[in-house]
């Protein structure tokens, strides 16, 4: 896992680095500003390219500096500095670095508040502000941003987008430099993660800048980024002699005669995640669909209106609520009468519950849920925005002790000891129907094969998201469709079992 800290825990470890290391501060700047020309030079190899790099006088605006001489040192020769010098202020490191700018004949100007020059730069590195803002943009700077979002230019920008907030609420109209792409140190951005940001950056990478990771990782933040390690570390190879009752039986209660596919969706992405046994629970019309289609995977025939005779306590896990429609509350009820081992609730059993709170109450602690922002708002309350529906998923998930699975780009898993895990894996060729159906199959049978669920939604969230990006980035497809995803598991699962094993 790596950590993921605010900005003021950022300035904190720079410090600790800087005094521990030992190394001055200015070349930490300039191991930093080496990172991101590494990065540039691989990027945009065309060294006849025209480059503006707008710099303020804080830390920022250093490494914008030492970046312009850097990459007139790598032979792009066609570099400007505009040096936005708007208060009296300037670091000790942007002094240093204006110095060797001068010394290494970089061509510069000042800028002068409301007199901004024509640009006709191809790219435009913007080391304006970092992580140091600490209130919105105004006056000369916010001009400034303006008339360069004006010019519609290729932006690449150092570290933070200049008036991007790196954690907290997003101002929607908050001024800030859009960036095609961020080249940021050591950690995305918290910010960075969540769905508010793609109105102001389309793309970010993180470069090492060699900062004391010992330290940031015990840093206090609830916060972290699944890595592939850690998932490779939690799988565990199938062993020799277990059979399928070593891998439980999950039930799925699932589909409507017109919403089927989620239920076969569901329950083959369950057997293709590697249960023993599952079961579906599906209305008498799809019965012949599930036997053509999935005949691995069993049959409880729900009549209408009439309760299915279910043995509950043959499963070690139930699953409810894909394309389940909302007419079911007296099956969900009997569901939580019977059985007291961890569920997974989705889609319509989450619609359900959020019209019928009492039943949190009969909800088995560590149970999971797995709801996208709609579900997630009707179920908590409207949210104006996605940091407050971390923090509102903190509180929720600690009250409930329950898992919450919020589905995004980066999808959020809270747990009800306050960890928050962002997900890496998944693409927007995913964006497609009964992707979500997929998931709480795959969450299900984890926890069916005994992962606590916690690590069920790790590995599942994970895994679906990877199985995603093997087939659309590898067959460079811009759709990938549910089946394929839940079919693609077990080959992506297998990759991740061989790096156990090697
Ligand atoms: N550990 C690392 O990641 C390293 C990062 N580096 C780079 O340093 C910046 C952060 O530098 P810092 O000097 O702290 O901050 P900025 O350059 O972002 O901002 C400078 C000052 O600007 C003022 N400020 C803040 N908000 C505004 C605003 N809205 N309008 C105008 N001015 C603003 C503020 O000063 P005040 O005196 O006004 O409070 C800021 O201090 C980081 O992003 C990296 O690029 C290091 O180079 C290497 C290690
Ligand atoms: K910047």
């Amino acid at each position: 896992m790596l950590k993921l800290i605010t900005s003021a825990q950022m300035h904190e470890v720079d410090a600790h680095t800087i005094s521990t290391e030992p190394i001055a501060s200015v070349d930490l700047m300039e191991r930093a500003s080496k990172a991101f020309v590494c990065f540039f030079c691989n990027h945009f190899p065309d060294k006849n390219i025209s480059i503006a790099v707008y710099c303020g006088t804080g830390n920022n605006g250093g490494d914008g500096l030492a970046i312009a001489r850097l990459l007139k040192a790598n032979q792009y020769e066609n570099i400007d500095v505009k040096i936005a010098r708007f208060s009296d202020h300037a670091t000790a490191d942007f002094d240093t670095n204006f110095t060797r700018l001068k010394e290494a004949s970089v061509p510069f100007i000042e800028l002068k508040a409301g007199d901004f020059p024509e640009e006709n730069a191809d790219v435009i590195i913007d080391a304006l502000l970092g992580s140091g803002l600490n209130k919105p943009l105004s006056g000369a700077y916010a001009d400034l941003v303006k008339h360069l979002n004006n010019i519609e230019k290729k932006v690449i920008a150092v570290d933070v987008p200049t008036g991007l907030l790196t954690e907290g609420v997003i101002d929607k109209d908050a001024i800030v430099l859009k960036a095609d792409l961020v080249i940021t140190f050591q950690r995305p951005k918290l910010n960075f993660l969540l769905p508010e940001s793609a109105s102001f950056m389309d793309d970010f990478v993180v470069v090492d800048i060699g900062l004391d990771e010992n330290f940031i990782q015990n840093l206090d933040s609830n916060f972290e980024l699944i890595e592939e390690k850690d998932v490779v570390k939690t799988v565990r190879p199938r062993k020799k002699f277990e059979h399928k009752g070593t891998f439980g039986h999950a039930l799925l209660i699932a589909g409507q005669a017109k919403t089927m596919g989620a239920a076969l969706l569901c329950s083959s992405a369950a057997a293709y995640a590697g249960v023993g046994l599952t079961t579906v629970c599906i209305p008498a019309p799809g019965l012949t669909a599930l036997n053509s289609l999935i005949p691995e995977v069993m049959a409880i025939v729900r009549e209408e209106k009439q309760m299915p005779e279910i043995e509950w306590d043959k499963f070690t896990v139930i699953g409810a609520g894909p394309g389940l429609g909302k007419d079911s509350t007296a099956l969900m009820e009997a569901l939580f009468a019977n059985f007291k081992k961890s569920v997974v609730l989705d889609a319509d059993a989450l619609n359900m519950l959020s019209e019928n709170s009492d039943w949190w109450q009969s909800i088995p602690e560590n149970s999971i849920i797995t709801p996208h922002v709609k579900e997630f708002d009707r179920l908590f309350g409207a949210h104006t925005s996605w940091w407050e529906r971390l923090e509102t998923a903190k509180k929720q998930a600690a009250e409930k002790k329950i898992i919450i699975v919020l589905k995004n780009q980066y999808t959020i898993i809270t747990t009800p000891e306050g960890s928050q895990y962002f997900n890496p894996t998944g693409n927007s060729a995913m964006a497609s129907g009964g992707m979500g159906d997929v998931l709480t199959g795959i969450i299900t049978s984890f926890i069916a094969q005994k992962y606590a669920p916690a690590e069920a939604a790790l590995l599942g969230v994970y895994l679906h998201g990877k199985a995603g990006d093997e087939l659309a980035l590898n067959n460079r497809s811009s759709v990938v469709l549910a089946a394929q995803v839940a079919a693609q598991v077990p080959v992506t699962l297998a990759k991740i079992i061989a790096q156990k094993n090697g």
